[in-house]
């Protein structure tokens, strides 16, 4: 006796509800054609995720109905778990219907809301009282009582246990898990936990795809009543596995290899950018490319998001621009062979010099000169995207948005901030990466020392301190939590500390002005970081 499962993994865009809920018929199609019981899809499979304060809409949850009863109708010789947000008088819950053959056989509310990292979801919703039990009738003529706890209430004890005391055989779990750099072990772990716990066997499902900051990796898989990984969909692209379950466990199945942490987090990126870029309907992207290595691997997940024919680099040298920056840069467009201007920004940045001349007489030149030079590429970039319709991918990274490195209206001037989360070191681990599957980057462009060319002989470790103690502190302060003193205990330099920590400090509001970007971290600067601009806590 067997009931089949279709696990579908898939790329929805927030708010589209009648494109989701197409491709969600289709689905349907598909599982009803390999004879599945059950199709599984992610957490609020309708409405997408997150759909944030769409959510405080009353006329959303109407719309999100609508769609429902199109399902309703569709679900023919196959039932289909879905989830959606509902609202029940005042109250709103983040659900799961449960449907076959035009009836409505179960309903089911999440119980515990995640409110922590970047969920919010106790602002919009109430949590459930009990988890959705119902009974699966197979064409097999078997019957499976299937438990379906919805993507948090597997991180907690009580909702898989309550689930198992009501009888389930089987937990599907529809998720929305977004990525970062190790989730992948969390979720298992936590998923073998609740298997040790209850003796069920576990099938999860996520998202895939970019959406704002957040980037859904898939990788949805199955559990066996021994905790061990039976069946693993593909990282970051739709797919759709069919499991049974026979005698009481999952039998196994395919197990999609999984790449390097490197290789993943370039994934994550591409897959963001593409996702934020053709999501949102730009024609294409625009990079300032300078022959450093932050725009060159920008300009690089930007070709291996979009093709090299939806991408324009433009370089736009000052009197500080190597020679080397301009070789570098050529030699690069020469590989990738995306369209490339230069444009000299020296007569703008005269014209700027001479307006500014009589209230900057006797004055010394400073960071003023830098960032003018910073702000006319910003113009000029941003009149392209205004011309052509595409969006500029701005190019700063995670070590330049903690300590401000970047100019306001300058190099931040742009649309989505790609290495928003990605530190310095990382830029460099992944631009290796990336030249192991073909050599895009020039050798120079990754060994010679980073420098803003904004004066002479300017190099960024003048001014701040050696990226791999940068990063590390970074990591420790921001991802981790730790204090000054705590990091000071893990063998920094207190000058180190303190300067990297005060950096961050008086730059949040740098930070809120700056594009959204992907997040590939446990915290990122975006949803799970929240600091007061104005605020005297230093420690
Ligand atoms: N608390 C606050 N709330 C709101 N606004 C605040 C503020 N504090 C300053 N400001 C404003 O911000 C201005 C300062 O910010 P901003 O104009 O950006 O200038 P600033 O941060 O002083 O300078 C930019 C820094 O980034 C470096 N840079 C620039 C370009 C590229 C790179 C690179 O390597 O990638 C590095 C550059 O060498 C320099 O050290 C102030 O003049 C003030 O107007
Ligand atoms: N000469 C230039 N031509 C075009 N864009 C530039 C130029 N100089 C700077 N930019 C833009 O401003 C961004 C920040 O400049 P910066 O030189 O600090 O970074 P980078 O060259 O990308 O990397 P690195 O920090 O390693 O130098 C660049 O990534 C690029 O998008
Ligand atoms: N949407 C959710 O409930 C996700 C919460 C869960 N902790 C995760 O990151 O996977």
């Amino acid at each position: 006796m067997t009931m089949k499962i279709a696990v579908a993994q898939f790329n929805a865009t927030v708010g589209d509800l009648a494109g989701n809920t197409d491709h969600i018929l289709r689905l349907i199609s598909e599982a009803r054609e390999a004879r599945a019981d059950v199709l599984l899809v992610p957490e609020l499979a309708i409405a997408g995720y997150p759909p944030e304060d769409l959510l405080l809409r009353p006329s959303f949850y109407q719309a999100c109905n609508e769609q429902l009863d199109r399902l309703l109708d569709a679900a023919d010789d196959v039932t289909l778990i879905v989830g959606h947000p509902v609202m029940l008088g005042q109250e709103r819950f983040n659900g799961v219907t449960v449907m076959r053959d035009g009836n409505f056989l179960a309903r089911g509310q999440k119980m515990v809301l995640p409110n922590n990292e970047v969920f919010d979801e106790c602002r919009y919703f109430t949590p459930g009282a009990l988890p959705c039990v119902y009974e699966q009738r197979c064409h097999d003529g078997s019957v499976v009582m299937v438990g379906v706890p919805i993507c948090e209430d597997i991180w907690h004890v009580e909702p898989a246990s309550e689930a198992a005391d009501m009888g389930a055989q089987i937990l599907l779990v529809p998720n929305a898990s977004p990525y970062h750099v190790g989730k992948d072990d969390v979720r298992q772990q936590i998923v073998r936990q609740r298997i040790e716990e209850t003796g069920l066997p576990i099938v999860y499902c996520n998202w895939v795809g970019g959406q704002d900051e957040l980037v859904f990796d898939g990788a949805s898989f199955a559990m066996n009543r021994a905790g061990e990984l039976v069946a693993q969909l593909p990282r970051f692209e739709s797919a759709t596995a069919m499991l049974s379950f026979s005698d009481g466990d999952i039998e196994p199945g395919d197990i999609a290899p999984t790449g390097s942490e490197a290789a993943t987090v370039y994934q994550a990126l591409v897959v963001a950018t593409r996702d934020y870029i053709v999501k949102n309907g730009f024609p294409g992207a625009i990079i300032g490319l300078s022959g450093g290595i932050d725009s060159a691997l920008t300009l690089a997940i930007a070709v291996d998001a979009l093709g090299a024919d939806k991408v324009r680099a433009v370089m736009m040298p000052s009197r500080y621009t190597a020679q080397i920056s301009l070789d570098d840069s050529r030699e690069m467009i020469r590989r990738l062979g995306v369209q490339y201007d230069e444009i000299s920004i020296e007569p703008m940045y005269e014209a700027f010099g001479a307006a500014l001349a009589p209230q900057f007489a006797g004055l010394a030149p400073d960071t003023t000169e830098e960032n003018l030079q910073s702000r006319i590429r910003g113009v000029l970039l941003m009149a392209l995207s205004n011309k052509t319709g595409r969006l500029v991918l701005t190019t700063g990274n995670k070590s330049e948005m903690t300590t401000g490195y970047a100019t306001l209206y300058g190099d931040m001037a742009g649309g989505y901030a790609v290495l928003k989360d990605i530190a310095k070191t990382l830029v460099y681990r992944l631009s290796q990466y990336r030249n192991s599957v073909s050599d895009i980057i020039p050798d120079r462009i990754i060994t010679r020392p980073p420098s803003a060319e904004l004066r002479d002989n300017q190099v960024d470790q003048d001014s701040l301190p050696p990226y791999d103690i940068l990063d590390a502190i970074m990591a420790l302060y921001v991802e981790k939590n730790l204090s000054m003193a705590d990091i000071i205990a893990r063998g920094y330099s207190e000058a180190d500390v303190l300067r990297v920590v005060k950096l961050l400090k008086i730059n949040e509001y740098k930070r809120r002005q700056a594009a959204i970007g992907a997040r590939i971290t446990p915290r990122g600067f975006g949803r799970d970081w929240r600091y007061p601009v104005t605020n005297r806590f230093l420690r």
